[in-house]
């Protein structure tokens, strides 16, 4: 199997919908899931590149594996569920410092997602999903709720993260363009928010490849030391 070229990685609480993005753009389907354990990832080809996207664990008893799925990544998806204010808080609170392993120009898109369950959300519509719904999907409609987090607040978050990071908002992709609202459950903006994410990922990985490899030393190519020749002095 080929190295991957980039990583994505999906942080956020547990129940927000991680699992069932990734599920939704990479099989086409919104079927039950069962909350992660540890990490487990999908690979992308995009274009030439070979793009690894990474799906965490949010339970809370998993939360020191983060900062190992973290590292060189290339772009972190930071995930909350609309309908939950906490969850966008928790992104600021538990996840954030996670990202510190992860490169210097990591690209940060924040997902507010189960836009469908709020009375504000777009409807459910068959061609958006692009496939039937599985199990978790069908029946009647769950009752709307009040939303809880408002574009806005994302968006701040977003300006507090380019801060954090100790970055220029003129160096950095506008936070419009980094903050996104969808549906696992109806595919609403899922393709969009990984499409948009794979663009921003490859003059990453072209920036990381112009930089040479990492600088480690592979034991494995390291030749054993001369022989001392019989009758010299050591
Ligand atoms: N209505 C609706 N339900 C969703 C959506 N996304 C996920 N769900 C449901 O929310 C629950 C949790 O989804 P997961 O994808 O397992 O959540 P997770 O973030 O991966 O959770 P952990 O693995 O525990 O961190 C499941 O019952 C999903 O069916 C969505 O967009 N809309
Ligand atoms: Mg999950």
């Amino acid at each position: 199997m080929r190295k991957p070229d980039g990583k994505i990685v999906l942080l956020g609480d547990m129940n927000v919908g991680k699992t069932s993005l990734l599920q939704r753009y990479m099989e086409r389907r919104f079927t039950d899931t069962v909350s992660t354990v540890g990490g487990a990832f999908y690979l992308k080809q995009w274009r030439s590149y070979n793009i690894s996207i990474w799906d965490t664990a949010g339970r809370e008893q998993f939360h020191g594996l983060g900062s190992m799925y973290c590292r060189g990544a290339a772009a972190v998806i930071l995930t909350y569920d609309v309908n939950h204010a906490q969850s966008l808080l928790e992104l600021e609170d538990r996840f954030l410092g996670l990202t510190d392993t992860a490169r210097a120009d990591c690209l940060f898109a924040i997902v507010g997602n189960k836009v469908d369950l709020s009375e504000d959300g777009p409807g459910e519509s068959r061609q958006e999903g692009g496939g039937g719904l599985g199990p978790a999907g069908g029946g009647c409609a769950a009752p709307r709720l009040p939303r809880q987090v408002q574009p806005e607040d994302a968006v701040a978050l977003y300006k507090k993260i380019i801060k954090y990071k100790m970055l220029d908002e003129k160096d950095v992709p506008a936070a419009e363009q980094m903050c996104f609202e969808t549906s696992a459950k109806t595919g609403h903006n899922v393709d969009l928010l990984f499409e948009t994410l794979f663009d921003m990922v490859v003059p990453v990985i072209l920036r990381q490849r112009a930089q040479g490899p990492p600088q480690t030393v592979d034991i494995t190519s390291c030749r054993p030391p001369a022989q001392t020749k019989p009758g010299c002095c050591a």
